[in-house]
């Protein structure tokens, strides 16, 4: 099936939601942060943009959601483009094979995270930030704008105060990090920035949009900008293909066969390099932390168009 052909794209998107129905109701919504508990867990919603921007939805993608750990990945391209190659003596590029919040796997690699993706690794991202940013609540604000073309995306004071108020796993990661030497900025400041980052909110149109730099070489489709090299753009997605799901990683591969980024707001974005980006989102989470309905809608989008990158 061709991209452009619109026809069948939202045909494929309307069987697949339509299908998807009968399995709501099907895992949990993260309830570790008490704020993230209180959203409908039936919601679901899937958006594809193509390069050419064509749109293509189903469901509730006008909505707004907490966007959690797929913010990981826009934190990632802002510090690589400053940082460049030294990023990496401070954080790997090695799927983890365990949890997004796991301690365990720290302390034997000596406090260097296995990669950008796992909470620990993004907390040295946002270590990079502040010594890179004199604001850099508003540096990330405006990219996430930019990249999305909305400049009315916020964040959720709540879901904000609900996560600093319950972040015990958190203070241990950058504590134990600490430790070893690899966080050099204030530890409050840091995890404010992350709790920031993560309680941003978008929508499915949104996040296909602002994702969609990254299926076209490093530019923004909407402002022609190189967000970041095409080399970086081809190393990000290399890692949101070997990492973008912890412990599911090789699940999502197998089955959706795309890059992609998950969070535990039901959020998954994914991209198909040289030709479109997708957001869907769908609250109820399996044992993973990842979205089962959203998953799942991607495995049956990628089957049914072969649109996967394999
Ligand atoms: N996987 C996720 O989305 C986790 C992000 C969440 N803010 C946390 O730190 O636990």
């Amino acid at each position: 099936m061709d991209v452009c052909d619109q026809t069948p794209l939202q045909a494929v998107l309307l069987e697949i939601g339509r299908e998807l129905e009968s399995c709501k109701g099907e895992g949990n919504v993260a309830d570790y942060i008490p704020e993230l508990g209180n959203v409908n867990p039936d919601k679901f919603g899937i958006h594809l943009t193509t390069l050419a921007s064509e749109h293509f939805a189903y469901g509730d993608t006008e909505e707004k959601f907490s966007i959690q750990s797929i913010s990981k990945v826009f934190s990632l391209a802002l510090v690589f483009e400053r940082e460049g190659e030294r990023l990496w003596q401070r954080v790997g590029v090695e799927p983890s094979g365990n949890p997004f919040n796991s301690l365990s796997q720290l302390e034997y690699e000596a406090g260097i995270p296995r990669n950008p993706f796992i909470n620990a690794g993004a907390l040295v991202i946002c270590d990079h930030l502040i010594s890179h940013c004199s604001m850099p609540k508003q540096t990330m604000m405006g990219f996430f704008r930019t990249l999305a073309g909305n400049p009315l995306i916020g964040f959720n004071q709540r879901v904000y105060e609900s996560e600093k108020a319950h972040s015990y796993r958190n203070r241990a990661l950058i504590n134990l990090m600490k430790s070893y030497g690899n966080i050099t900025n204030d530890l409050e400041l840091v995890l404010d920035l992350y709790f920031f980052i993560c309680s941003i909110e978008m929508t499915c149109r949104e996040l296909a949009q602002a994702a969609s730099f990254l299926a076209n070489s490093g530019v923004n489709p909407l402002t022609r900008q190189q967000v970041v090299s095409s080399s970086k753009a081809k190393r990000i997605n290399t890692i949101m293909q070997l990492c973008g799901f912890y412990d599911e990683a090789g699940e999502f591969s197998f089955k959706v066969g795309l890059p992609g980024k998950s969070g535990v707001g039901g959020g998954i974005m994914a991209v198909h390099p040289g030709k479109y980006s997708i957001a869907a989102w769908s609250p109820r989470l399996n044992a993973k932390g990842n979205s089962c309905l959203a998953m799942k809608a991607l495995e049956l989008f990628t089957t049914r168009t072969k649109m996967s990158i394999f």
